[in-house]
């Protein structure tokens, strides 16, 4: 925030910092107007993109990223690497320049492999985000342009719908029935009314402010236009934008990771000190011993993982974009790899969402042209969001308006489940309701018979319009209410208070075709260790007819109504045997989602109203489609261009693959770098000189790293990615403890063999455990990648060609001219034979280790105990 005020003070032109939180509501619009230098017409495009430069993205989390030189450099902060280059220095100040250049252009290959790496991964994962980046219409240069939300500025001029994200701070200038969800300000979920006003309002606080709009609230109906007043961290949720826009960063999987960093770290301090204090006592050179101490810990730490992490992720992420499903949040993936339960809506996901009005009936089943005139005018004068329901009711058959003219309207909000209009039609206003068809029955006192009289709805008509109604249902057809009752003629509004005593008009009656492929998918998530639950604002009748349809059984039903009387923990009881909850508001998602959470699951929402935002955002992840309200789409985590849960089953493998792709790079790091920290060990003790050269440890961790590159391309066994994976940090240890050892094993094995039989020398020595430690530690890469016997899994063939080409260059490097650069010498003919006897036996015995250590892994199962 300081750094904002510290540019816009540069730009003097700009006048939005003169512009206080509560200047924006207590402000006369035209004085606000002239201090913001703009018009209603808006901001010329060049203005705009000066102000943009002065005042920064409007994104209160954004996180401002540095030069790309600027990033490469920050990469050298890196202790190690600085203390590794200043010693190194020092050595070439006492003459070794040659190992000097080395070290210096080692350090800086491996560093430039790495960056180049990640940052192409991020520039093409940032150009998906920004595919699916919600879009403001803003008024510039006399035209309507469509911008992301992050690139308004103060002074630019907005038009708002129904649906869209109030882009930040703002006072409106026009506004016509503009009703706002203001939740995140006030909790309070019911719409809140604001209208622009030329004078100043002398509200408190934002939310009482009836002539501004803030950002983080949503327009539920009506339009308006605004003009931007603060943007960014400045507004009025901008300093908790940076806690709530950003999921809770603690994934299991970022956990994990950080625990893994922090245990090798660990180790390889631990063994620095121990190498340094063993040669300080045998009275070795110090520099020299300083210098292979810090190589090591070069060559130990796992610098590539977070290169490793976010190439892999961004692998998927591409892939997962050529089936139509864009990754806002990359870590999102790994939680779909665990994600055991999806929770999603019905329309569009169970059903094809290609809404048809097929008849509209009065209370007793007969065709009504009243009721359908009321629920055409209803659906034309709302200004909410258009529903699928409405624009079914508007393309169903023409209806003469002439003569109808809307006085106000009551929207549409997910407690209430309707919409009302006041219309005025020869003299007479009168208030149509349209919703849920059976609160819209218990709200209305009479009803309007086959004649057009007004009649009461006696307990006995009631009970027959009811029939009706569940016949609608079980037939599988969804249905709406409507109703109307005159109001005064002179009154100029509408309210809440007004929807009683209403006159039954009839059923709308629609048809929503159940989608045939989802059954299948459902059953195929099951089997994926994903269960499906489906939560729904409609009612249950409806909601089971589509489960028979689609041949998913309901295994238990739970409605809005019965959770009111559910504590939190009965819901936690009924919660696993329910597949299918009705009538649910918005309050009620979110408190499902939380509960399955509380039960150890991790779980994905998918959704794409209004009413999904509150689950969207608390989800482990949250999944909407491309055709979403704004809200929805910017608490989602993932975005699909296709409204279809097959693709969800394709990304949960996607994701899956990546876990374990990540794992593969852990597990060779951890079992090869524990067991290295032993085989150093030991041989600092008894070697009298050191057992491998700083550079030649360097190169070894070059090539090592440069073999790995082609881990994120592999493939996975199928078995590996049957079931939801999750990190497991307790897996990693053992397989540490186990594997580790043995390849330890082996650098005695060549230690003795390189001394005893080949009477070794100090560069022999060298060169030898240098080829073996490299044919080794890369060639187990076909044994860890999979859980199988080596032969029967498949490598990727950009793997096969990176290991092998790798241990070859490390084989041909030392017999090479350039050798004696890294202080090699070439081994006798006999050594390469005890070198591919040792590689084989080494790869031999880490199967038999690894099929028994599956095995004892096997029997008490690992998997993460829930509570029932
Ligand atoms: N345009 C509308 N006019 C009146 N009432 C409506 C309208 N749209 C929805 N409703 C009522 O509100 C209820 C809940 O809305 P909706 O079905 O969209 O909820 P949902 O939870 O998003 O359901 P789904 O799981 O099908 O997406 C509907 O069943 C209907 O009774
Ligand atoms: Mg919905």
């Amino acid at each position: 925030m300081n750094l904002m005020q510290g540019r816009s003070e540069a730009s003097p032109d700009l006048k939005s910092d003169e512009i206080s939180a509560e200047d924006v509501w207590r402000m006369p619009a035209a004085l606000l107007l002239a201090r913001l230098s703009t018009t209603p017409a808006g901001l010329s495009a060049a203005e705009a993109e000066a102000r943009l430069a002065a005042v920064g993205p409007n994104d209160a989390a954004a996180v401002k990223r540095s030069p790309l030189w600027l990033q490469f450099l920050s990469r050298f902060r890196n202790p190690l690497v600085i203390i590794l280059l200043a010693a190194s220095g020092l050595s070439a100040a006492t003459g070794d320049i040659p190992s000097f250049a080395i070290v210096v252009s080692i350090v800086m290959l491996s560093m430039t492999l790495d960056f180049i790496q990640e940052v192409r991964a991020q520039n093409a994962v940032e150009a998906l985000r920004r595919s699916v980046a919600v879009k403001a219409s803003v008024r510039r240069d006399g035209a309507i342009l469509c911008i992301p939300i992050d690139k308004v500025v103060p002074g630019d001029v907005v038009e708002l719908i129904a649906g869209d994200l109030v882009p930040a701070d703002s006072r409106l200038l026009e506004s016509r029935d503009l009703f706002i969800n203001q939740a995140l300000l006030t909790g309070e979920p019911y719409p809140a009314e604001k209208q622009a006003t030329e004078t100043a309002s002398g509200a408190e606080n934002p939310a009482g402010a009836v002539n501004a709009v803030f950002a983080g609230t949503s327009v539920i109906s009506g339009s308006a236009t605004i003009v931007i007043c603060r943007t960014g961290a400045r507004t009025a949720l901008g300093h908790l934008a940076t806690s709530l826009a950003e999921k809770p960063p603690a994934t299991a999987f970022t956990v994990g990771i950080g625990r893994f960093g922090m245990l090798i770290m660990r180790l390889t301090l631990l063994m620095v000190i121990f190498v340094l204090v063993v040669n300080v006592w045998f009275h070795r050179p110090l520099l020299e011993s300083l210098l292979f101490a810090l190589a090591l810990a070069v060559g130990l730490t796992p610098e590539l993982l977070p290169m490793i992490v976010t190439v892999t992720l961004a692998r998927s992420a591409m892939a997962l974009s050529k089936r139509k499903v864009i990754v806002k949040r990359l870590s999102a993936i790994h939680d779909l790899g665990a994600m055991d339960m999806l929770c999603t809506d019905k329309t569009g996901t169970l059903t094809e969402a290609s809404i048809k009005l097929v008849h509209v009936i009065d209370g007793r089943g007969a065709e009504s042209a009243s009721a359908f005139a009321y629920a055409f005018i209803n659906s034309r004068f709302e200004t909410g969001m258009k529903s699928p329901l409405d624009e079914a009711i508007l393309a169903a058959q023409p209806f003469d308006m002439a003569g109808w003219t809307k006085i106000d309207e009551v929207p549409f909000d997910f407690e209430r489940r309707r919409v009302s209009v006041l219309a005025a039609h020869e003299g007479k206003r009168r208030l149509i309701v349209k919703g849920a068809p059976e609160d819209l029955l218990r709200l209305s006192v009479r009803y309007e018979s086959a004649n057009g009289e007004e009649q009461a709805l006696d307990p006995e008509t009631r009970r027959a319009f009811e029939a009706t109604l569940e016949k609608i249902g079980a037939q599988g057809f969804r249905a709406l209410g409507v109703a109307s009752h005159t109001l005064d003629d002179a009154c100029p509004a509408a309210a809440i208070v007004d929807e009683c005593n209403l006159v039954f008009a009839g059923f709308a009656v629609f048809l929503d075709p159940p989608k045939a492929s989802a059954g299948a998918t459902i059953k195929s998530m099951a089997d994926a260790g994903v269960a499906v639950k489906v939560l729904t604002g409609d009612n249950e009748i409806v909601s089971r007819h589509v489960f028979s349809e689609i041949g998913v059984p309901v295994t238990g039903v739970l409605t809005g109504d019965a959770m009111t009387h559910l504590s939190d923990e009965a819901l936690l009881g009924a919660l696993p045997q329910v597949n299918l909850f009705c009538r649910v508001n918005p309050q009620q998602k979110l408190r499902i989602l939380l509960a399955l959470k509380r039960l150890g699951y991790i779980v994905g929402f998918m959704g794409d109203g209004i009413n999904d935002a509150p689950a969207l955002h608390a989800a482990d992840v949250g999944i909407s489609v491309d055709g979403a309200a704004d809200v929805a789409r910017a608490a989602a985590d993932l975005i699909l261009l296709e409204h279809d849960l097959s693709v969800v089953r394709e990304a949960v493998v996607g994701g899956r693959q990546t876990v374990q792709n990540v794992s593969k790079y852990v597990l060779m790091g951890s079992s090869s770098n524990f067991g290295n920290m032993f085989s150093m060990a030991g041989a600092a003790l008894f070697l009298p000189f050191l057992p491998m050269l700083p550079i030649q440890i360097l190169l070894n961790n070059l090539l090592y790293d440069v073999s790995e590159i082609a881990i994120p391309f592999d493939g996975v066994d199928p078995e590996a990615i049957a079931l939801p994976v999750s990190w497991d940090i307790g897996f990693i240890e053992r397989f540490m403890l186990v594997f580790g050892p043995v390849s330890s094993i082996f650098d005695f094995l060549t230690f003795y063999a390189l001394i005893a039989v080949f009477g070794a020398g100090e560069s022999l020595f060298q060169t030898g455990w240098f080829m073996e430690s490299m044919a080794t530690q890369v060639l187990v890469v076909f044994a860890i990648r999979t859980r199988r016997l080596f032969f029967r899994s498949r490598p990727n063939g950009f793997l096969v060609a990176m290991a092998l080409g790798v241990v070859a260059v490390a084989i041909a490097l030392p017999l090479s001219p350039i050798g004696h650069w890294f202080g090699f010498v070439a081994p006798p003919p006999l050594f390469f034979a005890y070198l591919i006897g040792a590689t084989l036996a080494y790869l031999a015995l880490v199967e038999i280790v690894k099929a028994l250590f599956y095995r004892a892994m096997a029997a008490p199962s690992p998997r993460r105990a829930r509570p029932r």
